[in-house]
């Protein structure tokens, strides 16, 4: 028995030693001092070289490498690591930046390889400031310009990020040479508050991350790195709440069409060459321009500005918009791949955007009258997500009264979009006129619901007056039930 024992002895003092260290090393510094001794005995068996990137060139100018490095490095996880780290506040509320204290090591790793950065600051008169990269010799070969071109890609990202967002308006160009004028651009829309069904949103999303991405590949082909999106469906479904959550996604800024203002062709082209690069390109209400014979910009005026030589020349990493209630009547060649890459639906509300606006607006989840909400839906009663955002905006202390009002405003249906048969099953029933005024049909049919949409058709009459003939006729496309449709 005893010989027994002594092995299980053995064993459970091992472990017991083995847990007093682990905590021993946790607990205490000693796991980053054993660290920071095998790191130095690693050294010994390699070599390394020093690549210093400083502050200034010879001629006092900023080196925008040094600048790069420096966000780059406040952006990687392992800079919390270090012994010393100077904390500022950001461009934006809430933002902490994190700084390489001087004389700080930092280690990164990329492609397998571990690079280190050294935050070197002498303190001589001219107090230079220079980042050394310390890097093995023998991975030189393999990562030193693919870890630098990572430097300038994630650097210039961080950038756009911070980059306060501006929205740039034309302006009648009669005698002056900048034809722009910009202010802050502070819509709060995201892909998060759009109500879009989900895949498509992811699709886009990608769309977009992948476009940003493919630079070298554009030009390999021999054209201009610029992506167009044509965003179409009837009033208040978002389009131009889409190019914001486009804008604020990518950072870029908006330059915003007025073609109304616009003299002649050659206007268009000057007001091209004068956006930046890193820009979202709009177009609203395209194919009323269109249609409208009194305008001073030609149809190839339009048709070169969305895909001409000068395109091919300054449209460089810009994103073209355009915003249409219909595309039937529009010409083909406006619409053909390169001009347009991207189609993009956006239809009435139907339940599941509902279910998305419910929640952003009112905070709800589920509820009893969702099942009503959707019956209605399923019988092809509609309204735009900007009426049904309007009348849960009114009613936001209630939810249920929100809810209330949307169901009875897809009693009356919107101005009529959605399905005929349920129109006539309201106008035939001849209990009808009595329920509404007691406000007691199914419980849900009030008075209040009925005359906030009132209200909100007052808001939206003026617009839908003018749209209402693209809108019919877009209206009964097979697909404007079908969620979104996307070329992609
Ligand atoms: N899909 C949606 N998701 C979330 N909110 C929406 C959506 N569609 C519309 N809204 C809300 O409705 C309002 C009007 O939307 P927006 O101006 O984007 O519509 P639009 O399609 O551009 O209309 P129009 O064709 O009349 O210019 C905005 O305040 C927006 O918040
Ligand atoms: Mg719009």
């Amino acid at each position: 028995m005893k010989i027994l024992y002594a092995p299980i002895l053995l064993l459970f003092v091992i472990l017991s030693l083995l847990f007093l260290l682990r905590v021993l090393l946790f607990k205490t510094g000693l796991i980053y001092i054993t660290k920071k001794w095998w790191r130095s005995i690693e050294d010994c068996f390699h070599v390394y070289q020093f690549f210093k990137v400083p502050e200034f060139n010879e001629n006092m100018q900023k080196n925008h490498l040094y600048c790069e490095v420096s966000i780059y490095l406040s952006s990687i996880a392992s800079i919390e690591d270090s012994d010393f780290i100077n904390l500022f506040t950001g461009k934006k509320p809430h933002d902490i930046v994190l700084h390489l204290d001087p004389n700080q090591v930092i280690d990164d790793y990329f492609l397998g390889a571990r690079v280190s950065w050294i935050n070197e600051e002498k303190n001589d008169t001219n107090r230079c400031r220079t980042f050394v990269l310390k890097i093995r010799r023998a991975d030189k070969r393999k990562i030193l310009r693919p870890y630098l071109q990572h430097i300038h890609i994630t650097s210039d990202e961080l950038e756009q990020k911070k980059k306060d967002v501006k929205l740039y308006i034309n302006i009648d160009s009669h005698e002056q040479s900048r034809q722009w004028r910009s202010v802050p651009f502070k819509h709060p829309s995201t892909f998060d508050t759009i109500a879009m069904e989900s895949d498509l949103k992811n699709k886009l999303k990608s769309d977009l991350e992948s476009f940003l991405k493919a630079k070298h590949y554009y030009h390999r082909l021999g054209r201009a790195w610029k992506r167009s999106y044509l965003l179409y469906g009837p009033s208040g479904t978002g389009k131009s709440s889409f190019v914001a959550a486009i804008a604020n996604f990518l950072g870029y800024d908006v330059y915003d069409i007025d073609l109304s203002r616009v003299l002649d062709d050659s206007d268009m082209k000057m007001l091209l060459l004068q956006t930046t690069c890193k820009s979202v390109i709009l177009i609203e209400d395209l194919d009323r321009f269109l249609m409208d014979k009194s305008t001073r910009v030609s149809l190839s005026g339009i048709l070169n500005f969305m895909d001409g030589v000068l395109n091919s020349c300054c449209a460089d990493e810009r994103i073209m918009v355009y915003t249409m209630n219909c595309k039937d009547h529009v010409d083909p060649a406006i619409l053909r791949p390169g001009r347009i890459d991207v189609h993009i639906h956006f239809p009435l509300c139907d339940f599941s955007a509902f279910k998305t606006l419910a929640n952003n607006y009112l905070g709800v989840k589920d509820h009893k009258l969702f099942s009503q909400v959707e019956e209605f839906f399923q019988t092809g009663a509609s309204l735009s997500p900007a009426e049904i955002g309007e009348l849960m905006i009114a009613n936001r202390n209630s939810p249920s009264r929100a809810l209330k009002s949307v169901v009875a405003a897809l009693q009356t249906d919107g101005d009529g979009r959605g399905s005929l048969n349920i129109r006539r099953q309201w106008t035939d029933n001849s209990s009808r006129k009595s329920t509404e005024d007691s406000g007691e049909q199914s419980g849900v049919f009030s008075k209040e619901g009925v005359n906030a949409m009132k209200d909100i058709r007052k808001l939206y009459g003026l617009l839908r007056l003018k749209s209402r003939k693209n809108s019919e006729s877009f209206d009964r496309m097979p697909d404007s039930k079908d969620g979104q449709s996307c070329g992609l």
